[in-house]
């Protein structure tokens, strides 16, 4: 039977006539949804589009953070149309008041499909990928483990992985001329971090740091999340981009079908890590029912995931073995190159800013006097939190200025009405107070716009000043963003990062650690950090661009009385 169905070529006509039934199905959606969609938001004002089949999103998902966006603002104000590929209209929105709405709504305004499944490839079924009762289960379970005295459980950990990374930088910076040397400090911070989540979410040694002079580590986990970001999220060519959209225009399974069999290095990459994650998450999983069993039951956030599975309660406030496996993967990705990032944009304008560095070292060194002085050797949470109120300061700011977290792709479930901070002029002249939104129009949160709204935090919003977190500028108990300085990198409302009390803690420690250490100066070669566009916003060096996420500095040894 089957030779019947051969064709000349030696393809099946089973082959021939599935693919024409897909590519008829995809145009008639394709077509749907280009032309049946959007016109409620055409009479938006927004910028002219040079190209029918990109639209505007390289300027938006390529290339530098900002560098159209703040531009349009400026221009259109807190909403305007942008166009998707292929002539789509979407909405770019910075209103305050709208970013509140949609981010408290995320039932009715869910991920962009293409990002649930890739989110399903890159975590699993976990937190990140779940939506509606799912995710408020998920989240319920989730939530005690990331209370803010769980975390700060967690000092120790901050500080002995500070510690592996000022050990590795010193005996580079000791064994140079002027105890002066320059790095690249990207590297051994994302490796820190890494250790840091390993430990603090499943009890795990990475040695992350302990291997990062090897070619390889002999943990392969490990190995899968060497430079993972770059090499999977990194800079990609615009028809990767344009293909990204594509598939999100297609029915999820199209999308579903290609990020799980495509035969691209990236994606294999990813697939294979997520597997690797998966098995260690298996195993643990397992130790720790047997350390609960023994009695012997430890504080990291997978006991305490496995010890409320195994109250007796409702079945469906509990994790299942997948769920479980994939919370555990997402940890590890959600909290390690995020707030390694972050610290990446710390170091950067501490480096750019010998003054403000000089204040903050002040700051921590008389801090640290205070620990040794009633006899303790590290930071409590309250020195971090309370007593060094410069260095919150900074990290706060640079959340603002340069929040690795950008953008988010949400798309309306049901046609919405969404309420405005300011009115918007349409182009036929109507003012708006708020803005009727169809169903499935593609909507991009400008986070990195958000954070720079004059109203939220003053007129010279585009300026890096650490002080307007001191001075009672920002409004930060206004209740209208996120849970960190009002800044929206963390999100906002129900789908808020749940993990920002560790990634606040970790970054104070870390950064408290490296100035007391070491003084940062940007190496005179170096003409400009641009900010790219990637999974996150990474610093990358003007003039060499192939080589990606780095931070080159000058690093020199601070004579201390440790
Ligand atoms: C600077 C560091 C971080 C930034 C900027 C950041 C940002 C975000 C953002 C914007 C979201 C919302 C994503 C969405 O709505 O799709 C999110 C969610 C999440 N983050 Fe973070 N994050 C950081 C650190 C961490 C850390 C350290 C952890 C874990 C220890 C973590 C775990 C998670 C998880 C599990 C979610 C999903 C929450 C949910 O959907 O309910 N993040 N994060």
């Amino acid at each position: 039977m089957s030779t019947l169905l051969q064709s000349h070529s030696g393809i099946s006509l089973t082959t021939w006539g599935a693919s024409i039934l897909v590519l008829c199905l995809s145009g008639l959606y394709l077509y749907r949804h280009i032309v049946g969609s959007g016109n409620t938001i055409s009479k938006i004002p927004g910028p002219p589009s040079k190209s029918f089949m990109y639209g505007h999103i390289r300027e938006l998902l390529k290339g530098e953070v900002g560098e159209h966006s703040f531009k349009w603002k400026k221009q259109f104000g807190g909403v305007l149309r942008y166009k998707g590929i292929l002539g789509e209209n979407c909405l770019l929105i910075t209103d305050p008041k709208a970013m509140n709405y949609i981010s408290n709504r995320p039932d009715e305004f869910t991920k962009h499909p293409v990002l649930k499944e890739i989110s399903r490839m890159v975590f699993g079924r976990g937190l990140v990928w779940a939506d509606g009762d799912d995710h408020r289960r998920q989240r319920r379970i989730n939530s005690p483990a990331f209370g803010a005295n769980q975390i700060r459980a967690f000092i120790p950990f901050f500080h002995e992985c500070a510690a592996g990374i000022i050990d590795k930088w010193s005996s580079v910076v000791d064994s140079s001329k002027g105890h002066s040397s320059v790095i690249d400090v990207t590297r051994l911070i994302s490796l820190g971090a890494l250790d840091a989540i390993g430990k603090a979410a499943f009890d795990y040694q990475f040695d992350a740091l302990q291997d990062s002079d090897k070619e390889e580590s002999n943990n392969e986990l490990a190995n899968c999340f060497r430079n993972y970001a770059h090499d999977t999220f990194g800079v990609t060519p615009d028809i990767a981009t344009f293909v990204q959209e594509l598939l999100g225009m297609l029915p999820v399974w199209v999308s579903g079908f290609f990020y799980d069999w495509a035969p691209v290095d990236k994606i294999k990459r990813v697939r294979y890590t997520t597997k690797v994650g998966h098995d260690v998450a298996k195993e643990m999983i397992a130790v720790k029912g047997e350390e609960l069993l023994s009695g012997k039951q430890k504080k990291d956030i997978l006991s305490l995931l496995v010890q409320a599975n195994a109250a007796p309660s409702d079945s469906k406030l509990k994790l299942g073995q997948e769920e479980l496996m994939a919370t555990l993967h997402t940890l590890i990705i959600a909290g390690h190159e995020t707030t390694a990032t972050w610290l990446n944009w710390v170091m950067y304008e501490l480096a750019s800013k010998p003054d403000m560095q000089a204040k903050l070292r002040k700051e921590v060194n008389e801090r640290m006097y205070a620990v040794r002085s009633r006899g303790d050797s590290m930071y409590s949470a309250s020195d971090l939190e309370q007593d060094m109120p410069y260095l919150q300061a900074i990290l706060k700011e640079t959340l603002r200025f340069h929040g690795p977290i950008y953008h988010h792709l949400k798309i309306p479930t049901v046609d919405s009405v969404v309420p405005l901070l300011r009115p918007i002029t349409t182009t036929d002249g109507q003012v708006l107070e708020s803005l009727s939104i169809e169903k499935g129009t593609h909507i991009y949160l400008d986070i990195a716009g958000y954070n720079r709204d004059p109203d939220i935090f003053g007129k010279d919003a585009d300026t890096f000043r650490p002080e307007r977190f001191l001075n009672g500028e920002v409004n930060e108990t206004s209740g209208l963003a996120g849970p960190y300085g009002s800044v929206m990198t963390f999100s906002a409302g129900p789908r808020t990062c749940i993990g920002w009390r560790f990634a606040v803690l970790e970054a104070a420690v870390f950064t408290a650690e490296f100035v007391r250490h070491f003084e940062f100066k940007i190496p005179s070669h170096i003409t400009r950090i641009k900010r790219e566009a990637s999974l996150a916003m990474i610093p990358v060096v003007e003039g060499e661009e192939e080589k990606g996420h780095q931070l080159p500095l000058v690093v020199t040894s601070i004579v201390s009385d440790d």
